[in-house]
C-alpha cells in the first residue's frame, strides 16, 4: 500500500492535466512525488485519532492523502485558488478533511478551528493541535515560528523546508547558522527529530535541498517563580531577542540601547540576569534571553510596542 496515491510522478502528472493545472514557482509549489518521503514524514508525525492537523499548503493533495487515514482530521491552507477543486473533491470525500482558501500568513485562526469536521448540520469546531506541512519554502521560517508563537494548541510541527532554514531552526548558540530566529523558536519548542530530502523527491525539482523537522512544544521556566512562561512573556522576549540581534557586530548593551532600552535599567538587568554586557547576542542562549527579558520586565524596563520578528531574515528558497 503506498502511504500517499498521488505520491509519484505519474499520478502528480494525471491530476495536474485532469483539473487543467500549472505548477506555479512563484507559490513554491514543488509537489511532492516520493512515497518514501511521505512514510517517513508520517512516522514523524505520529498521527492518532486524537491528532487534529493544520496543513499549510496542500497542493494537489499529496500529503493530505497520507495523513487522512492516520489523522482525526485535516484542514488544510492553501492560497492558490486553481486548486480548489481539487480541494473540494477532497473534502466530499473525506469528511475529516476540511479547507480554507487563503495566505496561511493572514487568514485568522478561527476559520481554520471552524472549518471543522463532519457534514452539514453534524460539522464540529476544531482546534488543530499538529501542524504537518511540505511548506512553500519562501514563507516556510516565518509560517513556522508565526504558528508556534499564536497558537498554544499546536504541540508539535513536523515541517518540511528548505535545508538552509532546517540548519537555522536546529542551530546551536555560537554556529554560523544561529541567529535571532532560532534563540526565538526555542522559546517555544525543541527540534526531536530531522531526515533529508533531495530534491528529486518534488516535482519540479527545486534548486536546493531539503530536509523535515519535527518540533516539539517546549515550555520555557520563569526565572522567578518557576512556572511556564505565558504567552505575553514569551512575546515579550521575543522582542527583547530581536533587539539584542538588532545589530550584529555591537554589543548586545549598544544593540539594545540602541532599540530605545535605558541604558542604566539595561545595566542592572544585565547583572541580574548573569548575561555579560559586552556579549554578542549570537553567543547567547534562548535561556539567557529568558533571563534578561525577565529582569528588564520586572524592572518594568521593556519599551512599549517593541517588534518581534517572525521571518529568519535571509533564509528562505
Ligand atoms: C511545496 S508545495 C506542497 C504541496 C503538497 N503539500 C505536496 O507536498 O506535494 C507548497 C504549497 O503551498 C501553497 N502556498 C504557497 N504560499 C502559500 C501561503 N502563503 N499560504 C498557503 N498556501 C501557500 C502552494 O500553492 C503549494 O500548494
Amino acid at each position: 500500500m503506498p502511504a500517499s496515491p498521488l505520491a509519484n510522478p505519474t499520478a502528480t502528472r494525471e491530476m495536474l492535466e485532469r483539473f487543467g493545472l500549472a505548477t506555479k514557482h512563484r507559490l513554491g509549489q514543488n509537489f511532492l512525488v516520493d512515497d518514501h518521503v511521505i512514510a517517513r514524514i508520517l512516522d514523524l508525525a505520529r498521527l492518532d485519532e486524537d491528532s487534529h492537523v493544520v496543513e499549510v499548503g496542500p497542493g494537489i493533495g499529496t500529503l493530505t492523502l497520507g495523513m487522512l487515514p492516520h489523522a482525526g482530521s485535516v484542514v488544510s491552507i492553501e492560497a492558490d485558488h486553481t486548486l480548489e477543486p481539487v480541494l473540494a473533491d477532497l473534502a466530499h470525500e473525506f469528511p475529516s478533511f476540511a479547507y480554507v482558501m487563503g495566505d496561511a500568513l493572514k487568514v485568522s485562526w478561527e476559520s481554520v478551528c471552524a472549518a471543522g469536521v463532519g457534514e452539514g448540520d453534524a460539522k464540529i469546531r476544531v482546534e488543530p493541535n499538529i501542524l504537518v506541512a511540505n511548506l512553500p519554502y519562501n514563507v516556510a521560517a516565518t509560517i513556522i515560528l508565526k504558528y508556534l508563537a499564536e497558537h498554544p494548541s499546536l504541540a508539535a510541527a513536523v515541517v518540511m523546508v528548505q535545508a538552509e532554514v532546517a540548519d537555522r531552526i536546529c542551530a546551536a548558540p555560537g554556529s554560523k547558522a544561529y541567529g535571532a530566529y532560532t534563540a526565538k523558536l526555542n522559546l517555544y519548542g525543541r527540534v526531536t527529530g530531522r531526515f533529508e530530502v533531495p530534491p528529486t523527491c518534488f516535482m519540479p525539482a527545486p534548486h536546493v535541498n531539503s530536509a523535515v523537522v519535527r518540533i516539539e512544544r517546549a515550555s520555557v521556566a520563569d526565572p522567578e517563580t518557576g512556572a511556564a512562561l505565558g504567552p505575553e512573556r514569551l512575546a515579550a522576549t521575543a522582542a527583547v531577542t530581536d533587539a539584542a540581534f538588532a545589530q550584529r557586530r555591537k554589543t548586545i548593551r549598544n544593540s539594545m540601547a540602541a532599540r530605545g532600552f535605558e541604558k542604566a535599567a539595561l545595566d542592572e538587568a544585565f547583572v541580574a540576569a548573569d548575561v555579560s554586557p559586552t556579549a554578542r547576542a549570537e553567543t547567547l542562549a534562548c535561556e539567557d534571553f529568558v533571563r534578561l527579558a525577565s529582569a528588564l520586565a520586572a524592572a518594568e524596563a521593556i519599551p512599549a510596542d517593541l517588534p518581534v520578528r517572525f521571518s529568519a531574515g535571509g533564509a528562505g528558497k
